[in-house]
């Protein structure tokens, strides 16, 4: 019997889950000064000593996480073929939306025995909280390196940037060693940090520059590789994928989802080979994904103002003046169920925020000597797109392929 799936082939992808986000890749390609400069921060682990402090600094999808990974899976081999290292324990911890409390938790929960309760989540306040920590990593010994990714994010990164690194020198622990890995997508944080921390954190910083086009290349080639199957990727889309990530953010990330997306695409067109304009398409699709995002992060009115100036854009009838966006508004909003604000002011904030968000370009008109000063609208982005969008918001469906 014939079924829904009973003729499903796939003649592009072999191994998928390396386009995936969480493959890690076994090998780390154009990052060799990083990894020296990590390894050189590393090395006093192998001979015992206490751990230095690293600080990585750079954009999203520039490797920190994926070459963090690769240096903690290394170290840990090399420790246990020598001698004169301590055991070693690595915590890794995503800071993003945790408290400092929440945090300290989780370490000490990471070094609970099996079996035995956690760690209160009430009652008990993030003092109590170092304290057992301290107690459990002198029980358990060795070194302990505690990676905190999204460090920026942490309500209270001070303390713990302070805390941790002083636990020995304060007399917290003596039977464990402790290296603080911080990463951070934002430059300046360590400008937010008290000078009592900045001075006390030791630390090595590394940090992680835009991959340029042939970088990217040699990235998603090897990817490419064992993704599909031979001959399923042509050359050229991968060097266009690279090319495109690049020219944006330099973000391996990006230039990962591009190919995997395109070669989606080439699926779902039933084509067996992933070429240029199988990547153009998912650099649409990809687009359209985070304009629907910063679309949705938008009121309901800012929405529907940013659709009246659309229509009438696609009408023809831009640059428009605030009181002829006002009439579209009425119409859209009613035409969605919802009653308009009544205010010419409303609409004009609405507009003014639109415009420096980037969404909506503004030109300034001077009518003569006796009509004054005003402002006209047009859409900076394609107004077919926004109104695409906005459909697919109301309709509830979801694009989102960030
Ligand atoms: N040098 C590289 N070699 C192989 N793969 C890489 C390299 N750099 C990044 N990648 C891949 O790109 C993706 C993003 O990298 P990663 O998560 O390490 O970035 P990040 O700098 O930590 O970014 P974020 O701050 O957004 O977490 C991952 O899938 C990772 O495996």
């Amino acid at each position: 019997m014939s079924g829904p799936f009973s003729n499903v082939t796939d003649t592009i992808f072999d191994e998928k889950q390396v386009l995936t986000e969480n493959y890690q890749p076994e090998k780390i390609l154009e990052r060799d000064e990083e990894i020296e400069e990590y390894r050189f921060a590393l090395q006093d682990v192998l001979f015992g000593r206490d751990p230095e402090n690293i600080m990585l600094y750079g954009k999203a999808g520039l490797g920190k996480t994926a070459v963090t990974k690769y240096m903690m899976t290394a170290l840990k081999d090399e420790v246990t073929t020598r001698d004169s290292a301590d055991e070693l324990t690595v915590h890794e911890l995503n800071c993003n939306g945790k408290t400092l409390f929440m945090v300290v938790r989780t370490l000490v929960n990471d070094l609970l025995p099996d079996h035995a309760s956690p760690f209160p989540k009430r009652g008990l306040g993030t003092g109590d909280a170092f304290e057992e920590l301290y107690k459990r990593l002198d029980r358990v010994g060795g070194t302990h390196l505690m990676v905190f990714d999204e460090i920026d994010h942490l309500d209270d990164a001070n303390t713990l940037l302070y805390e941790i690194p002083r636990a020995k020198s304060n007399g917290h622990i003596t039977q464990s060693k402790i290296g603080v890995i911080g990463i951070s997508n934002n430059y300046t944080f360590r400008r937010s940090l008290s000078p009592k921390v900045k001075d006390t954190l030791m630390e090595t910083e590394i940090s992680f520059s835009p991959y340029d086009a042939p970088e990217l290349q040699t990235i998603l080639s090897t990817r490419a590789a064992r993704a599909f199957v031979e001959g399923a990727c042509d050359e050229s889309a991968i060097n266009l994928a690279a090319a495109i990530a690049a020219r944006d953010m330099g973000n391996a990330r990006q230039a990962i989802d591009l190919l995997r997306t395109g070669a989606e695409a080439a699926l779902k067109a039933g084509d067996d080979c992933v070429q240029e304009q199988h990547i153009k398409e998912a650099r649409d699709i990809v687009k359209r994904g985070q304009l629907t995002t910063r679309i949705r992060d938008q009121t309901q009115h800012a929405q529907y103002i940013l659709e009246s100036v659309a229509r009438l854009e696609a009408a023809g009838r831009t640059p428009a003046r605030t009181r002829d966006i006002q009439h579209r508004y009425q119409t859209v909003a009613n035409s969605w169920g919802t009653d308009p604000l009544t205010t010419l002011k409303s609409v004009q904030d609405h507009l003014s925020d639109l415009h420096m968000l980037g969404f909506l370009r503004r030109s300034e008109q001077n009518k003569g000597e006796s009509g004054g000063r005003y402002f006209e609208y047009q859409s900076e982005l394609d107004p077919e797109l926004i109104l695409d969008v906005r459909e697919r918001i109301e309709h509830g469906d979801t694009l989102d392929n960030r």
